[in-house]
């Protein structure tokens, strides 16, 4: 993992390590940091692991370099889960805490469990929690069906988005959004002052107004898909965006379209939460906290550390 991460674009970084339980994690080189890790042995095949401790920093503070007065969004505490059809243990004590207005990026191997843990923050029937908590804005997240989660604030851009053939992409969102305006007691909004509404959120996302009449995602490329999943994100708004390699498959003015608009819908009250394997991601949207899903032995380990 050594400067895997070298994020010289950081400056006057406060770090915070959520440390693997097992493998060496260095660090930038840049920082003069001496990592004081709380090292636990691996106990199962398939698992992901995490825990939390701080690293002895010039800079690090007892709240591990967090701002002491932002209210936590998501809470998630020793999370474990298994494969619903197998029964295969597949997360193992996830510890992972996102305050409001905090962005947070999870790196890690190909296979380490990064898209799994999102899949089982929003639901996704495949897999079964068997431990811990998930807290988001002060209820169990866990006791929610996969739409309430969506209904209180939880949006999950998926790496491979799906198509949903006979369904129009401006009604699919319409619908979406008009299910979030009823939750929140606010009138549905017609079709024209729909329109109204999302006629900006294409342009901050660069498409053109003929996607909105196609079927959602049917027939998209892989970056039109992940613009009209920005899309998605910016129509309907999100207390914690969780995005899941937004960056896949995107050429650079893409990406750039993307970050901005991604940018473009965060306030100090919202959290994005974004999975990717490339730095190029980090430049345009800018972390504070990096973590590190870690595959060593067939463990899975998460760590990571916090910049502000
Ligand atoms: N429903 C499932 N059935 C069987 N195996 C699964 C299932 N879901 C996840 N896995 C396995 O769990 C491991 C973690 O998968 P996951 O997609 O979370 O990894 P990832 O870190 O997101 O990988 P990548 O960077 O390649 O996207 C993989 O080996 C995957 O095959």
């Amino acid at each position: 993992m050594a400067a895997l991460l070298p994020c010289t674009h950081f400056s006057s970084a406060k770090f915070t390590f959520l440390p693997s339980s097992s493998s060496a994690i260095t660090i930038p080189a840049l920082r003069p940091l001496r990592p004081r890790l709380n090292h636990r042995r691996r106990l199962s095949l398939n698992s992901i692991r995490a825990s939390v401790s701080t690293v002895d920093s010039p800079l690090a503070s007892s709240t591990d370099g967090r701002d002491e007065k932002k209210k936590p969004l998501l809470q998630v505490t020793d999370l474990t889960a298994i494969i619903a059809e197998s029964r295969q243990e597949i997360i193992k004590g996830v510890n992972l805490l996102v305050n409001e207005g905090e962005i947070h990026a999870i790196m890690g191997k190909n296979g380490s469990g990064k898209s799994t843990l999102s899949k089982v923050l929003v639901g996704h029937p495949d897999y079964e929690v068997t431990g811990g908590s998930v807290i988001f804005k002060g209820e169990n997240l866990l006791e929610m069906e996969p739409e309430e989660r969506s209904l209180a604030g939880l949006f999950m851009s998926f790496q491979s988005p799906v198509e949903i053939p006979g369904v129009n992409n401006i009604d699919f969102l319409q619908m979406a959004y008009n299910a979030r305006r009823r939750q929140l007691g606010e009138p549905e909004l017609g079709p024209i002052e729909f329109y109204a509404y999302i006629y900006p959120k294409l342009e901050l996302v660069n498409m053109k107004t003929d996607f909105l009449n196609r079927n959602v995602n049917e027939g998209f490329s892989g970056g039109e898909k992940k613009r009209n999943e920005i899309l998605q994100l910016a129509v309907l708004g999100a207390d914690l965006a969780i995005l899941d390699e937004i960056d896949s498959g995107l050429d650079v003015d893409a990406l750039r379209d993307v970050a901005q608009a991604v940018n473009g819908i965060l306030t100090s009250k919202n959290s994005v939460l974004m999975i990717t394997h490339y730095r190029r991601l980090l430049e345009f949207i800018k972390p504070a906290f990096i973590h590190i899903m870690d595959l060593a032995w067939n463990i899975m380990n998460c760590c990571g550390f916090g910049m502000t």
